[in-house]
């Protein structure tokens, strides 16, 4: 389906964190209406886009409030903890849902992708099974071995997640896990650990009238099962892109619509094995903010309104280096900006969230280098000049 290519269009925003806002950013350029909603006030997206509203996203009575008030002609999910079973409504009465509502409702849990990826469509993905109790955990635990990866089903950003080295740990990884799903689930997954070589996101942009594109693949490293850092291109075998390409057209095809998706693989010596996908840009993927000609903010715009896309470049070694704050605190102000900027090609942004906590991602640096040591040097060393005090 192909939407006029009138505009303005009126795109309601569904998580208003700092993927939201530049992808506001990026709409607004074009001139359209953006309704920002998030769980709190003043998120970053909000403080850009022409209105916003304050809701639990979980609530489909709180969203079904909102489209009504706005009549939005798209609804663009921000973030995976949304009442998606409202969606395929809204979508049913003519909004359209990105990338579509069913997308949203298999990659809004861990298990549903899984079983898509892994049981229908046949991908090679990390051993794994599911507990909803202390004791299938351990049950589990022991048929997968160790190490192993705990996480809840419903999370992002590592939240909730632990590696689990034998099973004197398993009982710390069930609580953590509890303790920290999102939404209403009480279900984990847990998975073999991987030993991988390099870890990638394959961003894909999936048009509605044209073919899947792909940007050259974002190497990136975790912490906490939260990203740290980020580099574009990532130094893998064009065997691997290709073979990774495959498996990202397969699942998105398979999930339909339009926009961009952050596919996420581990690549071992061997095998190109998939892990799981954001049907939006990815935090990785920040690091496009300087490495190509059009951004993945860009790139999801124009997917969504069937804009063109007729050349992504990259412009060279590039390098992404995150923020974060060490401890809670409402009043927000950093040092050490203007510091980090003296060196040439590099960038910061800051995201404006009104309150801090540990390890809450704050800003971005983004550099660029002759090489990726030097590109990935460069933004971990401007992120570290950044204190927020
Ligand atoms: N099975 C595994 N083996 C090895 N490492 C893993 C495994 N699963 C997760 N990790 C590590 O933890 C990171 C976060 O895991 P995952 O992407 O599943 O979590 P997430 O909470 O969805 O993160 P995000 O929302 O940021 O994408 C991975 O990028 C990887 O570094
Ligand atoms: N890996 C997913 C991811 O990076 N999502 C980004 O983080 C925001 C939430 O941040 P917060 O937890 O600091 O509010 C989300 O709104 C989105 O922009
Ligand atoms: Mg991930």
């Amino acid at each position: 389906m192909k939407k006029s290519l009138q505009l303005p269009q009126k795109l309601m925003l569904l998580g208003s964190g700092e993927l939201g806002k530049e992808f506001v950013i990026a709409a607004q350029r074009l001139g359209n209406y953006v309704i920002a909603v998030d769980r709190y006030a003043n998120a970053p997206a909000m403080q850009v886009a022409d209105c916003s509203e304050v809701i639990s996203m979980l609530s489909a009575e709180d969203l079904e409030a909102v489209v009504t008030k706005h009549k939005p002609d798209f609804i663009i999910p921000e973030i995976e903890a949304i009442r998606t079973e409202k969606l395929q409504e809204f979508e049913q009465r003519g909004i359209t849902v990105i990338p579509t509502a069913a997308a949203t409702n298999y990659t809004m849990n861990r298990d549903r992708i899984r079983e898509l990826a892994h049981k229908e469509l046949g991908i090679r993905t990390a051993k794994y099974g599911y507990a909803v109790s202390l004791e299938e955990l351990i049950a589990i635990s022991e048929e997968i071995g160790f190490p192993n990866v705990v996480k809840p089903v419903m999370s992002s950003s590592g939240k909730g997640q632990s590696v689990v080295n034998d099973r004197t740990e398993v009982e710390k990884a069930w609580k953590y896990a509890i303790e920290n799903s999102r939404g209403d689930s009480q279900k984990v997954i847990v998975e073999e650990f991987i030993n991988f070589e390099i870890e990638i996101t394959l961003l894909t942009i999936k048009q509605w009238d044209a073919e899947t594109i792909f940007c050259p693949p974002i190497g990136h490293r975790q912490e906490r099962g939260d990203y740290q850092e980020s580099w574009q291109p990532a130094c893998i075998s064009d065997d691997k892109i290709l073979a990774s390409q495959a498996i990202a057209k397969k699942v998105t095809d398979a999930l339909g619509g339009a926009g961009i998706f952050g596919v996420e693989f581990f690549i071992t010596k061997d095998e190109v094995i998939f892990s799981e996908l954001s049907p939006r840009p990815h935090d990785t993927g920040m690091v496009t903010l300087i490495s190509q000609n059009l951004n993945e903010f860009e790139l999801h715009l124009r997917a969504i309104l069937g804009l063109p896309i007729p050349h992504i470049e990259q412009l060279g070694y590039s390098a992404s280096a995150v923020i974060l704050a060490s401890e809670k605190s409402d009043s927000i102000a950093f040092t050490g900006v203007a510091e980090a900027l003296t060196e040439k090609d590099v960038d910061i942004r800051l995201f404006g969230k009104p309150t801090a906590h540990p390890y809450r991602r704050m800003g971005v640096a983004l550099a660029k280098g002759n090489d990726e040591k030097s590109a990935r040097e460069k933004a971990t060393k401007a992120a570290n000049k950044v204190k927020l005090v």
